[in-house]
């Protein structure tokens, strides 16, 4: 067993947040005698091979220094592997992301010498972690997951975030006029309902797409998913409603419906134009997807 920290840094997050913070984080983790190795990723995905070969070096305590794409495929490392359990290692984030969401839902701070403190201090807690199930793949995921409109989004418009957030939300609702919408047939604890859907989330922490409160956040490691159903809303319906998106009250919508359930099965009825799936904000694939929940899968440091 090795009690050192295993860092795994992503040096494309951020916009190039890297070259400017690589620095004083290894400087702040030296200050803090917190012993550690550390990789570089080369290009996406990598962190599941490279948290893979840290466990198998005996590691059990890994710091993402990313954003939250680089945390999503280190927890599909941690849960794909079969050295040691998945809920015996330790996880920490050094945010250097664009959207850094998950932080969020823990007020994890995003100021290095206040997060290195932190990996030195502070305490652990277990959290949930969902799993997707689509025909040709599969993925976990730890913070929120959707189909429709989100991952549209992610697909299309993702590269739009380097250009700042209010450029990202604005063309994330422009990009409603072009979109078609796809009836969904939803089944949840054994109910099925069918609705023309513009999407819905499953969320484990609070916060997605920059910020936005899109899920009726409860608690990270009760066992269950707050899920939302957005249905038939237009383009005039979110661009009066912008601030509703950050504050949550959009979830007072008469055209949003809010859930809570241990898992979930979507099936689009229109398979000409299959809809998206995102998780965590990374592209996960298209179609039927089955969504399960892991009770208390990982241990994470938060403040
Ligand atoms: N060396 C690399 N080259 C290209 N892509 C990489 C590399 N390393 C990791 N990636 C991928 O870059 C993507 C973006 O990373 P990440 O999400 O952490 O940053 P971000 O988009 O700036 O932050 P956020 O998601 O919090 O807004 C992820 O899909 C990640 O897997």
């Amino acid at each position: 067993m090795n009690n050192s920290w295993f860092v795994i840094v992503n040096p494309i997050a951020g916009n190039g947040k890297f070259n400017k913070y690589w620095f004083d984080i290894q400087q702040e983790l030296k200050f803090n005698n917190i012993t550690y190795e550390y990789a570089k990723t080369e290009y996406s995905n990598h962190e599941k091979i490279i948290v893979q070969q840290a466990i198998n070096k005996g590691y059990k305590k890994i710091i993402s220094v990313g954003g939250d794409g680089t945390l999503h495929h280190i927890i599909n490392g941690i849960m794909t592997q079969n050295t040691i359990k998945p809920e015996e290692i330790t996880i920490a984030v050094i945010p250097l992301g664009t959207g850094n969401d998950w932080i969020k839902t823990y007020n994890i701070p995003k100021n290095i010498k206040a997060t290195v403190s932190l990996i030195k201090h502070g305490k652990t807690i277990f959290q949930d972690i969902g799993y997707l199930e689509l025909p040709d793949t599969s993925s976990y995921f730890n913070n929120v997951a959707g189909i429709g409109y989100d991952g549209y989004v992610v697909n299309k418009l993702n590269k739009l975030k380097r250009f700042g957030s209010i450029a990202y939300l604005l063309s994330g609702i422009a990009g409603l006029l072009l979109y078609k919408k796809t009836t969904f047939n939803i089944t949840i604890n054994n109910k099925s309902v069918e609705t023309k859907c513009l999407m819905t989330l499953f969320g484990i922490c609070k916060y997605s797409a920059g910020g936005m409160q899109l899920t009726d956040y409860k608690d990270s490691n009760n066992g269950l998913f707050d899920i939302t159903i957005a249905k038939n809303l237009s383009f005039w319906d979110l661009l009066f409603s912008i601030k509703k998106l950050y504050n949550g009250k959009i979830l007072q919508h008469k055209k949003v419906e809010t859930h809570l359930a241990n898992s979930l099965l979507i099936t689009p009825k229109n398979n000409d134009e299959l809809p998206y799936i995102q998780a965590d904000g990374e592209l996960i694939g298209r179609g039927q997807v089955k969504v399960s929940i892991l009770k208390s899968a990982i241990q994470i440091v938060i403040p």
